[in-house]
């Protein structure tokens, strides 16, 4: 290695390390091996947010053929549920305005669900009419956020979902529902657990197959994952609930933990660990898909999904918007291009 600095040294081995142990590799199954322990879900639905979690905050509008690229890249490693745009309103939120050439432009691929955001029947139209098949509404715990993310109290946001889930059902189609600030609000602070129990509950019993509690703002922490669980559990069923962790405290692969042990078995993330909340100052990305996979193959629970392609994936979207990864496992693994120029000087 002649000259090669420490630091790249170090990366290299810690490259190859990656390598020998198949984490990173083809497979879209981890290593046979017993599951990390009993009470673990031995499979977790991994459902991907990047192209509309991730994109929605950035402040220079991103080419949509390079959010297509970025979706059908998703698509092909694997992944079961790619949540890819939003039809909201353009004023509010700029960078989904190609809400519609998105949807009719990305490949479908079999068995991949491609669900979009829809705050009202507005929203709802306007997705089926570009060839959604799966829609989410997206309610809040918290009064503030509600009102501030779509212009609305609670109440009346859930006579804007009842609309929705009816037209979705009368098309058959399947509606999930978000419950943001369930560990914390941006404008209220603390949120009690029993108040994201029942916006939970009513988003459920409207008809939406699947609750993801979103941690917003990222201020979560294991306790405070279990409390709200505890909770919400009480009125819907653990395997129709879904955890949505942004990393802003780092605590977000502890919090996804704690809901797998509590039987939660599926995860919202982010390619990258992009994104943030246009209306939550200060959040930062969802945990990054790539460092969930991560822990999910080094404790045997299978996803389905290829890390290394979705590395790529992750690899393309930053370098289309000269950004450096949030993904501890994406750093640790790709040598810098100016480094590998060295290694070879
Ligand atoms: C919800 C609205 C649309 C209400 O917006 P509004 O202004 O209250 O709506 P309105 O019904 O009073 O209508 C006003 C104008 O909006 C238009 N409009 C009305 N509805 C739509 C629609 N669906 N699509 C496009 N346009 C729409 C409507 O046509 C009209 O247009 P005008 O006549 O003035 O030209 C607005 O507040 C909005 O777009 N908010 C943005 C919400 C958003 O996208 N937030 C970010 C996503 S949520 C999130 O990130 C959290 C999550 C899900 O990831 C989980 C977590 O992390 O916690």
């Amino acid at each position: 290695m002649g000259n090669v600095p420490t630091a790249v040294k170090h990366c290299l081995s810690y490259q190859h390390l990656l390598k020998d142990q198949i984490w990173i590799s083809d497979a879209t199954s981890p290593p046979e091996q017993e599951s990390y322990a009993a009470g673990l879900p031995q499979h977790v639905k991994i459902v991907e947010v990047g192209p509309r979690d991730g994109l929605q905050n950035e402040q220079t509008f991103v080419p949509t053929d390079v959010k297509i690229e970025l979706i059908n890249r998703l698509s092909e490693a694997g992944l079961p549920a790619i949540e890819v745009t939003s039809f909201v309103s353009s004023r509010w939120v700029p960078q989904m305005s190609d809400h519609t050439e998105v949807m009719q432009s990305i490949k479908k691929y079999p068995g991949v669900r491609y669900p979009v955001l829809t705050p009202n029947i507005q929203g709802f139209n306007s997705a089926i009419a570009a060839g959604a098949t799966e829609v989410s509404v997206f309610g809040a715990a918290s009064q503030s956020f509600s009102e501030r993310n779509i212009n609305c109290s609670i109440e009346e946001s859930m006579k804007k979902f009842e609309d929705v889930v009816k037209a979705a059902c009368n098309l058959s189609l399947p509606v999930r529902g978000y419950v943001s600030c369930a560990l914390g609000c941006p404008y209220e602070g603390d949120i009690a657990a029993p108040k994201v129990a029942e916006v939970s509950k009513r988003l459920y019993s409207m008809g939406c197959y699947e609750v993801s509690l979103g941690d917003t703002i990222g201020v979560g922490t294991p306790g405070s994952m279990r409390t709200m669980l505890d909770a919400v559990m009480k009125e819907v069923p653990v395997s129709s609930l879904a955890v949505h962790c942004h990393d802003t405290y780092g605590q977000a692969l502890a919090n996804i933990l704690t809901a797998m042990e509590m039987g939660v078995s599926v995860v919202d993330c982010a390619v990258a660990g992009l994104g943030g909340c246009p209306y939550a100052n200060g959040a930062t990305g969802n945990v990054a898909t790539e460092d969930v996979i991560y822990m999910l193959n080094g404790m045997g629970i299978h996803t389905g999904v290829n890390l290394h392609k979705v590395m790529e994936a992750g690899n393309f979207i930053c370098s289309a918007l000269n950004k450096k990864t949030n993904s501890k496992v994406a750093q640790a693994s790709f040598v810098p291009q100016n480094e590998i120029y060295a290694l070879h000087d």
